[in-house]
């Protein structure tokens, strides 16, 4: 006798759940996707929330982590739907939060349930094969989006419309396809190991500014006086106008220098004033490899974790999450 295997699937909302408002609202999210085609499994449905991704917030995904924590023990996989929109926020954070041996993979749709090339199912399907597949254990929170696997650090939307919507440098770590109706799933690459961070709650303040040609670092001083972080995404590997460079030695929170150029890491290159080598002697923390909205998400942890500036810096250089 072959037991059945077991899957959460937690529904948070997102295009996956929408349709046509029937007010003529536009597209809203209304109802819960179902699992399609899926022998000798039993699926479990939970939906702490039904949001268009936007309205996501980080205390949505600790409480989102808490839930997995909850749920996965009497199961063998967990996928979550969500909007595209902040999808890799979502599954960033729950990589922070939850140990790798949980299998949890993230997915989402770009088209709605009454678009006749809906993408939800396929997605969903693929979502929960991957979530079950015995190679997935140990690699952490996955995305699975168009047949790709995805590392929830890389991973990041791409266009804005079209349904191949994921990508990221330098791109995915496995694939799903299917061989007649059986899954085959292949992964080219694992996750490194690293230890979930447990904040208490995720408020603190982190705040993104935006870096272009001609910034003279307004917003600067409001951003650093009303957060208790500050995220910049950068130009190039990590530099700014010459003026950013005597605000960010007066900050007094942690200044963490992004890039918004979309691949590439953050390093201090340049020692002109406002280059990256000269930003770094003045205390901003090099986001590595991360985008500024991740950046922001891991600061905020830390911060939320209570730790100080020194070990914030400390776990930004080792690439220690
Ligand atoms: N494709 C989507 O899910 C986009 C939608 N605006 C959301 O993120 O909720």
């Amino acid at each position: 006798m072959t037991t059945s295997q077991r899957l959460a699937v937690i529904h948070t909302g997102g295009t996956i759940s929408s349709r046509p408002d029937p007010n003529g609202a536009g597209v809203t999210p209304q109802q819960a996707p179902s699992v399609p085609g899926l022998a000798g499994v039993q699926v479990m449905d939970f939906q702490p929330f039904t949001l268009p991704s936007p309205h996501v917030t980080p205390p949505h995904m600790l409480a989102l982590a808490r839930l997995v924590t909850e749920v996965a023990p009497q199961h063998d996989g967990v996928v979550i739907t969500h909007g595209t929109d902040t999808l890799e926020e979502t599954a960033f954070a729950l990589h922070l939060l939850l140990p790798a041996h949980l299998p949890v993979v993230v997915t989402g749709s770009m088209r709605h349930m009454e678009e006749a090339s809906w993408d939800g199912p396929g997605n969903l399907l693929d979502a929960a094969q991957v979530a079950l597949h015995p190679a997935t254990r140990g690699r952490g929170t996955l995305v699975v989006f168009g047949g790709d696997i995805f590392d929830a650090r890389t991973v990041t939307k791409i266009h804005t419309t079209a349904v191949d919507a994921f990508g990221g440098y330098p791109g995915p770590i496995g694939r799903i396809d299917r061989v007649a109706h059986a899954a085959h799933v292949e992964y080219f690459a694992t996750p490194d190991a690293r230890t979930p961070l447990a904040p208490p709650h995720l408020d603190a303040r982190v705040e993104i500014l935006y870096a272009y040609a001609g910034w003279q670092g307004e917003g600067f001083k409001e951003a650093t006086r009303r957060s208790d972080g500050v995220v910049i995404a950068a130009l190039g590997t990590g530099n700014l106008p010459a003026p950013l460079l005597p605000l960010i030695q007066a900050a007094t929170v942690p200044v963490v220098l992004a890039t918004r150029t979309h691949a590439g890491p953050v390093l201090p290159v340049y020692g002109y004033p406002g280059g990256g080598a000269t930003l770094v002697s003045a205390g901003a923390i090099p986001a590595s490899f991360l985008n500024a909205h991740k950046a922001r998400l891991l600061l905020l942890t830390l911060l939320s974790s209570g730790l100080d500036v020194g070990e914030i810096r400390r776990v930004f250089k080792q690439d220690a999450y």
